[in-house]
């Protein structure tokens, strides 16, 4: 068996279209929606990520503000330029890329980003959301790994899903978004004994470990479904945490990397960006209407 692709390129320029379309009306309307992204230290990786971010908003009409500063920046003077950017009513979204260097706590960050421009949807308001079913913004990798599972028509209830890594911006909200699907799920990380006996189980594995070809052919069932969110750069290059040629003959659907999931966290990001712009322009439209007497 050799899977089939799932092209996130692809998925993300149809997303595209849509956030463009979304930002064109708000622009008739005379709002231009707009992100400020917050960029801290050399990371040659952030780097990259970044300007992936700023050249997409480019591309659909979302005006974006980057903002770099050095490592050395303090907490403080971070947590200033952050709130700063919540109340300048032309920025609908705010991130602040991750991540930040160790003398700069990110949870005392994004806790101080306006849960209302909080387009990451890492905020612990966001993320009580997100577990508890309520309108909020979801983190933009988890989300574009459910939109690929909804682009190729997958039925998550009932299914096996398994998760490798528990981070906040991915493993921890993956699963409950799975989870709220249907899916029974099992999180795996550095301390389970035996990856490879829960993932030969999986009917979807959802690679976020963040160790590079991590999951192999021989730990799949026959069919399953293989979402890789690894980005690790090694001296082979760019891969995943999937190791993709023996994965491929054993999976029946696989996301590559690049071109799989990254391509997709950064769709979902001006999704989430162009949303906060249409909810922050109602609440304003309502707020400046005179009550009927
Ligand atoms: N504030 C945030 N920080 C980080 C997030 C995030 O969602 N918000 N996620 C990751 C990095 N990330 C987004 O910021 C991200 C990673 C990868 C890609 C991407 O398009 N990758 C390309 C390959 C790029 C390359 O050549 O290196 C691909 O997969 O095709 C986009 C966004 C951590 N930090
Ligand atoms: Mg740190």
């Amino acid at each position: 068996m050799t899977a089939e692709l799932i092209d996130g390129v692809q998925m993300s320029l149809a997303v595209r279209a849509e956030v463009a379309q979304r930002t064109a009306a708000l622009r008739a309307a005379g709002i231009q929606p707009g992100l400020a992204v917050l960029l801290v230290g050399e990371d040659s990786a952030s780097h990259v990520y970044v300007r992936k971010k700023v050249k997409a908003c480019e591309e659909v009409g979302v005006r974006s503000i980057l903002e770099q500063h050095d490592a050395s920046i303090s907490e403080e003077a971070l947590l200033a330029r952050v709130k700063a950017f919540n109340q300048d009513e032309a920025i609908h979204g705010i991130l602040v890329q991750l991540p930040l260097p160790a003398h700069i706590d990110p949870q005392t960050v994004i806790k101080a980003i306006s849960p209302a421009k909080d387009v990451d949807g890492f905020h612990i308001v966001n993320a009580g959301a997100l577990l508890t079913g309520t309108e909020g913004f979801s983190p933009c990798t988890p989300t574009g790994c459910m939109r690929m599972l909804d682009a190729i028509g997958y039925e998550l209830r009932g299914k096996h899903a398994v998760v490798l890594g528990r981070s906040n911006i991915v493993g921890k909200p993956m699963a409950i978004m799975l989870l709220s699907r249907g899916a029974t799920v099992t999180i795996c990380h550095r301390a389970t004994p035996d990856i490879g006996v829960v993932t030969r189980q999986a009917d979807i594995v959802v690679a976020a470990a963040g160790k590079a070809r991590l999951l192999r052919g021989d730990m799949i069932k026959p069919g399953a479904v293989i979402i890789d969110v690894g980005m690790n750069r090694t001296e082979a290059g760019l891969c995943g945490d999937v190791d993709f040629e023996s994965a491929k003959a054993v999976a029946g659907w696989i996301t590559p990397v690049p071109g799989g999931v990254g391509p997709m966290t950064i769709a979902m990001l001006l999704a989430n960006t162009v949303t906060s712009a249409e909810q922050i322009a109602l609440v304003q439209k309502s707020s400046t209407q005179v009550p009927a007497s």
